[in-house]
């Protein structure tokens, strides 16, 4: 017997955030990048000549002309490039078409969250289909920028951090409970800073980002951090020092900080041993880390003239080199399938993270994955959401920037829409939304 679901988000529906997505934020993603990569052209002539710039107008003109096979809602078509998966995605393009009874799906249509990843590899085939820019990352520019505009509230969470270190491997609960609490909500709050919520306009993180965490508060719909604290004190205890926490990330920046900053707590006091990171293969709703991201960002805190961040970067290249940080590449994350599919996608991923004690899943689009991007009632319990998902124990740190959330408590939807009728797009609201390891 089929499962029966709910349907998944998609633009069809004309009064939903995914048809205002498609409509106009993409168009203007795809516009800007046009933009970005068009003012790379001096620096390109002078590394590359002629070659770069050939590139250059063929990137431009296959973005411009993806702009419009949006802006018309056109077929979806085949990945031509022969690499990165593109038999996976031409493979689930066949799928779709025939649960489609063999109409070909198409940027309307279907499925919204199909075809916003398939957006992003339309963008990496224009420049894997290069000659000489191979290896254009289309939004470094403002993904360096938004750390680099972020400096303020980045050397204050890490002046706090530096702080607190020397006495965390001996505070006592009482004292590093509320502390535990402060660097999980930092991190869940660093998701508000992304770059394709606001298409590509400046999101930056420019308050005290400790200042803002009693005001923001109460705009945490679901909070499990009890839970997850009391499994992961237990886990502990038991395991004598060996504890591995997994971070599926999500943007970099500001929230990329958070990230390392909560790894590096949790790490100086011993809750966990070691931290597996997992950023995106190739350049992913504008603002997602990639593995050169990663490094770039350890590099600028590493020669910052601020003390915390120089000790930070170094310190944190040294965990690189003895073990303590793993960056794992793996292309599911930028393919357009939902969690419920890795352990068939991806046998190897799930196992993998099968080994971990804990995944963190960072922000809005790893959250749309999880819960499968369906238009779920809101009060499905987020474990029934996650149809079988359960590598490991699970938490999903998230801002809501996306028409679907699951677990809250009837009537919770209610009171946040009296605050803003857009509360489940703007970022203000969230989630820590936790499940526990399933018993074998
Ligand atoms: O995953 P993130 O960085 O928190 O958010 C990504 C995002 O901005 O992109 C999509 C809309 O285009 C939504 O999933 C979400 O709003
Ligand atoms: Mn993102």
């Amino acid at each position: 017997m089929t499962e029966k679901l709910p349907p998944s988000l998609s633009a069809k529906f004309k009064d939903s955030f995914a048809y205002e997505t498609i409509k106009d934020r993409l168009p203007v993603i795809l516009a800007k990048t046009v933009d970005a990569v068009h003012r790379l052209k001096n620096d390109i002539k002078e590394q590359h000549g002629e070659a770069g710039m050939e590139d250059l107008k063929s990137i431009n003109g296959k973005l411009s002309k993806l702009r419009n096979e949006v802006q018309t809602d056109k077929a979806i078509i085949p990945i031509h490039d022969g690499r990165l998966n593109f038999e996976v995605w031409n493979a689930y393009l066949e799928k779709i078409t025939c649960d489609n009874d063999g109409r070909t799906p198409s940027w309307f249509q279907d499925a919204w969250l199909y075809v916003e990843c398939y957006m992003y590899r339309r963008i990496q085939e224009a420049v894997e289909e290069c000659k000489v820019l191979k290896t254009l990352d289309p939004f470094q520019g403002q993904k360096d920028q938004a750390l680099l505009s972020s400096a303020d509230a980045v050397s204050i969470l890490m002046e706090f951090l530096e702080g607190i270190l020397g006495n965390l491997p001996s505070m006592d609960d009482s004292k590093f409970r509320p502390l535990f609490d402060q660097f999980f909500e930092l991190d869940l709050w660093g998701n508000k800073c992304d770059l394709s919520i606001s298409a590509g306009h400046d999101n930056f993180q420019t308050e005290s980002p400790i200042a803002m965490l009693d005001v923001f508060r109460s705009f945490l719909l679901v909070d499990n951090l009890n839970q997850m604290w009391d499994d992961l004190h237990k886990l502990n205890k038991r395991k004598d020092g060996s504890v591995r926490l997994d971070i599926v990330l999500d943007n970099a920046g500001f929230e990329l900080i958070s990230d390392m900053c909560l790894a590096e707590f949790l790490l100086t006091s011993k809750m966990v041993s070691e931290v597996h990171f997992h950023p995106k293969r190739f350049p992913w709703f504008v603002s997602d880390t990639t593995k050169k991201d990663f490094i770039w960002t350890l590099e600028t805190c590493r020669t910052s003239d601020n003390k915390a961040m120089a000790d930070f970067g170094q310190m944190w290249e040294e965990r690189l080199v003895d073990g303590s940080w793993i960056i794992k590449e793996h292309d599911f994350w930028t393919l357009p399938h939902d969690y419920h599919d890795m352990e068939t996608i991806a046998p190897d991923l799930y196992a993998d993270l099968s080994k971990s004690d804990l995944i963190l899943f960072k922000g809005d689009l790893n959250y749309r994955k999880l819960v499968g991007d369906r238009n779920w009632p809101h009060t499905t319990p987020f474990d029934v959401a996650l149809r079988g998902f359960r590598p490991s124990a699970l938490c999903a740190l998230r801002t809501l920037k996306a028409d679907v959330v699951v677990g809250l408590l009837e009537g919770q939807d209610r009171v946040a829409c009296k605050h803003t009728a857009r509360w489940m797009v703007t970022g203000e609201f969230a989630v820590i939304q936790y499940c526990e390891k399933k018993s074998q």
